[in-house]
């Protein structure tokens, strides 16, 4: 289980997290049931991955306090925090040509304490597999693509065998297909999983929870039907949403929302310099 209370992320003078208004002004809590799948989801800069990077200590806070299973993440050692939660980040870093996949997949095992080789090498082809990027083991990182690249953190975090994953747009380089397998696949990585997803229809697919943040403020929380709504999505966004749901599957339709309110109007990046 995670708790976050109150947090707030300042930047010089400017508040990431936490919001600026005084409605928010008791900054960010976040709760994540252990087994729940919680995603976040909010516009480009609404500080989706600051609050996930907040969780394991990566971003200083200015106040508040993070909590997994009961330990304040604030007294952990680097390795402890390892231990309990598994991060993947949106970039993957990868230049050395010696390193492999196997390589790569093998640093998520460090965390676990000395395993045998054969337990190791187990390890790591079990990850690779349930990841779909079994046959690449021995081929150096820097030659797969965008998306296979994203499968091997995935592996990494998997063979963390951390009983949480944090994991920031895990889908975001792969096609339709994987993107399903993937998110299927969550509680592979582990049992508890915080995610940051753009498609909302894959968050209320997949998402035990869903936690909509505005401008660095939880604007709404809850189960899928009750967060994506168009009522709940429309001032975030600025788009004119409509929701149509066929059993578990939420299809979302949107349009830009100065487009009903002024039709002549031109998209900015239609505009052309004089
Ligand atoms: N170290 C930093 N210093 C200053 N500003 C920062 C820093 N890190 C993030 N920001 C700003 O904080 C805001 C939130 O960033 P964040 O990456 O959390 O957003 P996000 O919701 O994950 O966005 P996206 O959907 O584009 O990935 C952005 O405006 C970003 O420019």
């Amino acid at each position: 289980m995670i708790t976050a209370r109150a947090l707030r992320v300042r930047a010089g003078d400017r508040t990431l997290l936490g919001g600026e208004s005084s409605s928010s002004s008791a900054g960010v809590d976040l709760d994540v049931p252990t087994g729940a799948v919680v995603g976040i989801v909010g516009p480009n800069g609404s500080g989706k991955s600051t609050l996930l990077r907040t969780l394991i200590r990566a971003v200083p806070l200015a106040s508040g306090e993070v909590r997994v299973d009961g330990e304040d993440v604030s007294r952990l050692r680097r390795r402890d925090i390892a231990r309990r939660v598994a991060f993947v980040g949106q970039h993957s870093d990868a230049t050395d040509p010696t390193v492999t996949v196997a390589d790569e997949v093998a640093l998520g095992l460090v965390q676990r304490g000395p395993l045998g080789r054969d337990a190791a090498d187990r390890a790591v082809a079990d990850a690779l597999i349930a990841m779909g990027v079994g046959e690449h083991a021995r081929s150096p990182l820097v030659t797969l693509s965008g998306g296979e690249r994203q499968r091997v953190a995935l592996a990494r975090a998997a063979a963390q065998r951390a009983p949480h994953a944090l994991l920031d747009e895990p889908t975001n380089h792969l096609d339709i297909r994987h993107r399903l397998d993937t998110l299927a696949m969550l509680r592979r990585i582990a049992p508890t999983v915080v995610v940051v997803l753009h498609d909302l229809e894959l968050a209320a697919r997949f998402c035990d929870h869903i936690v909509l943040l505005d401008a660095g403020a939880v604007v709404a929380s809850g189960p899928p039907d009750s967060v994506l709504t168009p009522a709940v999505l429309d001032p975030v966004y600025g788009v004119r949403t409509t929701v149509h749901r066929e059993g578990d599957t939420f299809l979302f339709g949107f349009d830009r929302a100065e487009a009903h309110l002024s039709p002549t109007s031109t998209p900015p990046f239609e505009r052309t310099s004089p």
